[in-house]
Formats: C-alpha cells, structure tokens, sequence
C-alpha cells in the first residue's frame, strides 16, 4: 500500500489534491478505505478524464446539430429476420447455432454492472422478481434457458456440451450477484461454467473538472458503463479464458429483458452463416420516443444512436411506407466473434469515445457537511458496449418479434412502461400462446372453459395464467406432448415435475 505523501503527490499531480482534504480528521479505518480507493487512479488517467468530462460537458448537451444529415437506416442487405423471413433460412440458420453450441463454441456474456437506478432496487436487477407464479428471478429464469438450451443442442447433435456464462459486475453487484449464486447453488449449472468479472469505476466530476467526494472518506464513483467491457474483458483474462475453452461465438446481452433467448441458436446460426463479427437484434421501435438506440448508418457505417444522442425530430421521421425511418430498436443483444473482441481490446477500444451523463451526485461541501443537490451537478462519463460496430468487418442486425423476445425492466411500477407488470404479463402472455398453440384449453376456478385469445394487445392480461419453465420449453418447443388436447385450471405451472407427470 502506497503511503499518504505518494498518493497525495500523485493526485497533486492530476491537480485532485482536494479529494484528501478531510484526510487528517479522519479515523485510522476510514482513513485507510480512503487511501485505498485512491491508489489504484493513476495520476495522468485521472487527470485526463476530469479534464475530457469537464470539457465534454461544456460544449452543448443533446445530439450533434449535424448529426441528422448524416444518418441512414441500415440497408436492407445487412438486416435478416427471424419471423417475417422463410421458415427454411430460420431452420438453417437454428440447425448452424445448435451446431455451434453443441461443438462448445457459444458462450454468453451478461452485463450486469449497471445500478438499476430508474427500476428504484438497491440490489442487482438480476436478483429482481417481477411477481411470476413460480416467483423466480431474472437470473433463474436466464439460468434455465442456458440449461435447456444446452439440453436441446446435445439432443440434436449427440453429445453433451456447455455455454458457459460469463458475468459483467461492478463494485456495485458483484458481491450481491456472487453471493445470490452461492444462495441458489448457481441454479443448478457448474459452478466452474459461471465466471464473474468486475468492471471499472470512474470519479464523478464537477462541471469545473474536479472528482467529487461523496463523503469525507470516500469518492463518489460510478461504472464506467456497459462498454467498460473491453477493458474488463482485458484486465481479466476473460478472452483468453474463453480460448481455453474453444469458445468462438459470444451472445452479450442486457439483464433486464424478461424474455431474452440466452445463446438464442436462430441468432446465431444467422450471424455465423453470414460470416458476421458482430451482430444486434432488433425490434420494431413502438413509439418514436422509445427509450431504446437506433441501429441506422451513420456516415455509410453501421452503429447505434442512443435515445439520448438522437433528437425528437430526427426519431419521428416517417419512412415513404408511414412507419418510423429509424426503425430498428437495438434490444442490448449483441454477438461477436471472439476474434472481433480480440481485435477491440488490442486496437480499438482506446478510440471509443466516452459519453456524458449529467447527474445529481451527493457530496461533501467544503465543511464537510453531506449535500444531496436538487439540480444535476455531477458528469458520469460512460462508454456504451455498442460503440465498437463501426470497427466491424461484417455487421449484421437481425429483427425479431417484439411479443416474443423484448419486455425491458426499466421502471418501477408507478411508471406506464416497462416495468414489472409489463415484464409479468409479457411473459404469461408469451406461455399462454405457446400453450395454446401446443393444443391447451383452459378452465377457470369453476370449472368452466375460458375463451382462447391467442393474440392480446400488448397491456393485456391472458385469459389464464400459464407459466411454463424454461427447462421444459425454450422458445416454444416441445409442448405439444404434455399439453396437446389436454384442459388444464388456471393458474397453471409447467415446471419439470408436472412435465413428467403429463408425460404418456
Ligand atoms: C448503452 C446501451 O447499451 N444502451 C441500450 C440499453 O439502454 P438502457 O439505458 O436501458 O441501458 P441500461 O442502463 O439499462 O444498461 C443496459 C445493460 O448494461 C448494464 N450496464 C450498464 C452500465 C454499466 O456501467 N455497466 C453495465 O453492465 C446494465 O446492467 C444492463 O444490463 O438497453 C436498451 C434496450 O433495453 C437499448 O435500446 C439501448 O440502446
């Protein structure tokens, strides 16, 4: 550990020296937590990045003025689809993705570092129950689909085989996440197939370019967002662990999306068969102001614009068929080759450029007194995990079906959207469906049958309630055994046991 006098002279080196100016009154324990937290900022990083965050915040907010001229829609050639396309290419491209993962090839990476401010949790997302009859969490319910999606691939190709699933935490949740997975035994998966990795943090700055200390023993810092994975991915080891492995192919995706296809061998066997390194899933924007990034060109190469980087003009212009121009709604689903993640960590994520975020941060005033501001006082500088598609070879993006693969946890209930009655209802709304298209009917408490509404409107709640786990059925398949000309009461449980009781 680095004395007092060399961590002071090397913030006086990156002009921070306040951040030690409550040291002396401190307790030994407090003191020592201080130094800690200092030590590992090198002084030329630290001053480099008060200075970029106050300047980043000193020119204009929101979008470029010029950016509107220059964006696109992704053309056509570089988009595929998973529902409107023919039923042969999604066979194709299944049988390649169940291919892959059977040779061990497919891992899947989850960014879960982020503090689920928005959703109101002190917890990790991940650890959030949205209220399902079986009441298993967004990490159970990601869990199960890699075992099912395992079982299915081993089926297919006789063997057995692995995904392994590698975790993006922060300061904030990796103790909490880690912790949860020893609770629940790691849902059931190997232990040594779950590898967990911290992502950086970052000071918060003022607008004059100074750290902010959030006590008098402690900086206030923030992951340094869900593209600090390339740095992670270098400061552990993590593309070479996936080497040892044989790993090739790597799903990332964002925690909150209640229906996320983990490893989804559709997407897969897509991005494989085109030869892609990196690829997106997409959606159909709802709305124009849907707090969901872009994936357009921009200057003729393929990226993400951010909902909060494109401007309410630009995300309402129509198409010459009436719907949205900028269409295609990224859902956080990205894949890769490991070789482009090679490539991003070697080359180019030096050159990714980091985005402002200003915020209400609580600080210490200079008597030391805590101070929760009103106003956004604060920079979080963050760089996104789909800032490295310019640096792509082959993008690619593929469209999916809203109802069936995107229900975002963002909010808590008392906001309209995306929150966890939206997430519940989308996925017993996605389970009736299946269930009825597998041959189910449905009586309620009496006895007496309830009408079939095989499509509802999105805020709809299914005529019963049907929850079926993903080690029994992945995205639909395979029900028709248990379920075909079968009544069944609501509410409804197909969990591994009741499978087995139905089966003939
Ligand atoms: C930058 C980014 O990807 N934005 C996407 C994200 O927006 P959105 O603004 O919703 O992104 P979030 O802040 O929820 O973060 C997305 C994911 O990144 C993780 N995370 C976040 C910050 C961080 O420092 N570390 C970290 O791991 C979160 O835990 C989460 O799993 O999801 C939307 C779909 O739901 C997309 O339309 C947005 O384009």
């Amino acid at each position: 550990m680095a004395s007092e006098r060399d961590i002071r002279a090397r913030l006086q080196r990156a002009g921070q020296e306040h951040l030690l100016r409550f040291c002396a009154e401190l307790a030994p324990g407090p003191r020592a937590a201080l130094l800690a937290q200092l030590e590992p900022l090198e002084p030329e990083a630290l001053g480099e990045h008060c200075r970029r965050a106050a300047a980043a915040r000193a020119h204009p907010s929101g979008p470029p003025p010029e950016l509107a001229a220059r964006l696109r829609p992704l053309p056509p050639e570089r988009m595929g689809t998973a529902s409107g396309g023919d039923p042969q290419s999604r066979r194709l491209w299944e049988e390649e993705g169940f291919h892959q993962i059977a040779l061990n090839k497919v891992a899947v990476l989850l960014l879960a570092g982020g503090q689920g401010t928005r959703l109101g949790v002190t917890y990790p997302k991940g650890m959030y129950q949205v209220g399902l009859p079986s009441q298993k969490t967004l990490y159970q319910l990601q869990a199960e689909r890699i075992r099912r999606v395992e079982q299915l691939a081993g089926e297919r190709c006789g063997t057995r085989c692995t995904v392994p699933w590698y975790i993006m935490t922060s300061e904030f949740t990796l103790g909490p996440t880690a912790e949860f997975f020893k609770e629940h035994d790691f849902f059931h998966l190997d232990p040594n197939n779950v590898v967990m990795f911290e992502q950086r943090m970052l000071p918060a700055v003022t607008f004059d370019g100074r750290a902010i200390l959030e006590r008098k023993d402690k900086v206030a810092m923030a992951p340094d967002g869900n593209g600090g994975l390339y740095c992670a991915l270098a400061d552990h080891q993590i593309l070479e662990d996936m080497e040892r492995r044989g790993v090739e192919f790597v799903h990332v995706y964002c925690v909150d999306n209640i229906l996320v296809r983990l490893a989804d061998p559709v997407f897969i066997g897509f991005c494989v068969l085109r030869g892609a390194d990196c690829g997106a899933k997409v959606v159909e924007k709802a709305y124009p102001e849907e707090p969901v990034g872009v994936v357009c060109q921009v200057d003729g190469v393929p990226q993400v614009v951010e909902y909060s980087e494109i401007s309410p003009e630009t995300a309402r212009l129509r198409a010459p068929g009436g719907g949205l121009l900028y269409n295609a709604g990224n859902i956080c689903n990205h894949f890769f080759t490991r070789d482009f993640l090679q490539r991003v960590t070697r080359e180019f994520e030096p050159l990714l450029k980091p985005h402002v975020a200003v915020k209400k941060v609580p600080y210490v005033d200079e008597e030391g007194n805590p101070v929760k501001p009103l106003k956004p006082n604060g920079i979080k500088m963050e760089k996104f995990v789909f800032d490295v598609l310019p640096f792509a070879r082959n993008f690619v993006a593929f469209q999916v079906l809203r109802e069936e693969e995107f229900s975002p946890l963002k909010n808590a209930d008392s906001a309209d959207r995306d929150n966890p009655s939206t997430a519940r209802r989308a996925l017993l709304a996605q389970h009736y469906r299946w269930a009825l298209q597998a041959g189910a009917r449905f009586l309620g408490p009496h006895g007496a049958q309830l009408p079939e509404q095989p499509s509802l409107p999105s805020s709809g709640e299914p005529a019963a309630v049907c929850e079926i786990s993903p080690l029994v059925s992945y995205s639909g398949e395979g029900l028709e055994v248990y379920l075909q000309g079968r009544e069944f009461r609501s509410p409804f449980i197909l969990d591994e046991n009741q499978a087995r009781a139905l089966q003939p």
